[in-house]
């Protein structure tokens, strides 16, 4: 996010204004921008939705998501009053054209009153299959007929698969250009996902190590202590495979694996994450059962509390067969990753909350002269991501006192500690605003994720492979270790279990 630039007087209609993403997300994190002075002094936001609301009522429910929600709380209620008197909402179906007149008014009252730029962002927090018939909407009502910018936000997941996702592609390119697109995965608003590029790239440490000569093997971890919450309407049909690997754990392989782009600039970091997305060694049915698992959840205990097994959870099908976790083994086929896995993994209701991407490096020759206890293990590069923000390495050295013992020692940045750091949210609707599409994903990045998870989701809709279970709480099914077990490597433990075992750098010192 850039921090200094303060865009032009804008509209934003965020259609799907009453609903769970809104409250929980997008509202507060205009209101951090506003306190963080990143929103104009002339902008107005339009909620739309089909429950009866007053502009009144509107206002109060966004002050609750703030409160509930905002990392920036209301403290002064001028400051407050000047933010909210710029909410509005409209009652509107949006698959009724007539509808959009009363969203129409509401902003072009705004531009005429402020005589400023028809700058417009149309946010789509609504569900994938209403994309098409609200952008359609959007142009017969006139709304992207500007002098200014249109620009439109949609999120996740963009179909179903790569038919569906490219049938709602063209028909939201009948109003918007890619130029103007918006797609956002939020993962890449996340501080330490956008600071890839910047350990790789500007530390002379680690960048001539980044390949295959050095780099045993990759992980990413994306776990979650939640189950299916109150979801289960759209996650029993999406499964984890579409609703995480898709998407974000995709997202994190090309930040970790791109080339240096040529300039900072959108266009060149698009072009070198959309080749990591074709050098994706591409799996057949066949293949499937090699490379990857899925597992669901059972019942067990999280955090001292009984938890009922995906199958028992609210509107969930009691023989569904839907993935709650998946693990995969890649390959990124190019000369820089050749032969080096890349293991990734995502669940819910597993052992801890974490996003995390470990970089293990090869190991010292064992033989020479440091593994008398068979106690030399590799360098790791840890970039913790969430809920932890930071960077963990770990080094080998010299127990104090003994006869050259080995033991791994970590050295520990904190991104987030003295200062808090902005919501992803933040980021990306600061980016909308001021025209940044370095963070959202263009759309091949999109097809080519749906071309490479096709081919397993058929495999598993056609049961060609086992759906193993996990016991909530745990680090998932037996064939999620398996799959590392037999390249000869392990998962890493996660954030609170890693501490446990690695001596922080500092407190050797002091010990
Ligand atoms: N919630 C989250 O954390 C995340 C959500 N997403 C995506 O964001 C989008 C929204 O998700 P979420 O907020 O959870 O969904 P909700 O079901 O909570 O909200 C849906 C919203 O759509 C509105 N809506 C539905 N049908 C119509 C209609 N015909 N006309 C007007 N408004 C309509 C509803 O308003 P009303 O009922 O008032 O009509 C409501 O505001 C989805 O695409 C989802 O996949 C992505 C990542 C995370
Ligand atoms: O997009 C999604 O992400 C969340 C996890 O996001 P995080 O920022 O908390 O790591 C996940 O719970 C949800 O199922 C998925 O749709």
């Amino acid at each position: 996010m850039t921090h200094s630039r303060v865009s032009e007087p804008f509209s934003m209609v965020i259609f799907g204004a009453t609903g769970d993403l809104a409250k929980r997300k997008l509202f507060p994190a205009l209101f951090s921008l506003y306190m963080n002075n990143l929103l104009p002094d002339a902008f107005r936001i339009v909620g739309v939705g089909r429950t009866q609301r007053t502009h009144e009522q509107f206002r109060q429910a966004v002050r609750d998501s703030v409160e509930q929600f905002a990392r920036i709380k209301v403290t002064d209620e001028a400051s407050w009053q000047q933010f909210i008197k710029n909410f509005t909402y409209a009652i509107a179906d949006v698959k009724n054209p007539e509808g959009y007149s009363e969203i129409k008014s509401l902003i072009e009252g705004f531009e005429s009153h402020h005589d400023v730029p028809t700058n417009r962002l149309f946010y789509l927090a609504i569900a994938p299959d209403l994309f098409a018939t609200v952008s359609h909407n959007i142009k017969v009502n006139g709304l992207a007929n500007t002098k200014g910018y249109k620009r439109l936000i949609i999120e996740k997941p963009i179909g179903h698969d790569y038919a569906s996702a490219k049938e709602i592609d063209e028909q939201i390119k009948r109003t918007f250009s890619e130029k103007e697109i918006y797609r956002i995965d939020h993962y890449l608003g996340k501080e330490m996902v956008q600071n890839i590029n910047v350990i790789r790239f500007a530390n002379s440490i680690f960048e001539p190590l980044w390949n295959h000569h050095y780099i045993e093997c990759v992980q990413i971890t994306a776990s979650e202590t939640v189950g299916v919450e109150e979801r289960a309407a759209y996650y029993d049909h999406a499964g984890a495979l579409r609703d995480m690997v898709q998407n974000h754990l995709l997202q994190m392989l090309m930040m970790v694996c791109m080339e240096p782009p040529s300039r900072l600039k959108t266009e060149a970091i698009h072009d070198e994450k959309i080749k990591v997305l074709r050098s994706l060694r591409q799996y057949s049915e066949a293949e499937v059962g090699k490379y990857v698992v899925r597992g669901q959840y059972q019942a067990g205990v999280l955090n001292g509390k009984d938890t009922p097994a995906y199958r028992d959870e609210k509107n969930v099908d009691s023989a569904s067969q839907t993935e709650t976790f998946v693990a995969a083994k890649l390959f990124v086929d190019n000369l820089r990753w050749a032969g080096v896995p890349f293991y990734v993994r995502t669940g819910k209701r597993m052992g801890a909350k974490a996003t995390e991407i470990v970089i293990q490096f090869k190991e010292m020759p064992k033989n020479l002269y440091f593994n008398k206890n068979n106690d030399l293990g590799p360098n790791l590069l840890v970039i913790t991501i969430n809920p932890d923000e930071g960077i963990h390495m770990v080094l080998n050295t010299k127990k104090p006192g003994s006869d050259n013992q080995i033991i791994p020692i970590a050295m520990e940045f904190c991104n987030n500690c003295e200062q808090g750091t902005p919501e992803a949210y933040e980021s990306l609707i600061h980016d909308a605003i001021i025209g940044d599409q370095t963070f959202f994903t263009h759309w091949e990045e999109v097809s080519l994720a749906w071309e490479f998870i096709d081919p397993i989701r058929r495999a598993w809709d056609q049961n060609l492979y086992p759906l193993d279970f996990y016991e909530s709480g745990s680090w998932g099914p037996e064939s999620a270790h398996r799959l590392l077990a037999e390249e000869g490597h392990q998962w890493w433990p996660v954030t609170k279990e890693r501490q446990h075992r690695i001596i922080k750098a500092n407190e050797m010192i002091t010990t």
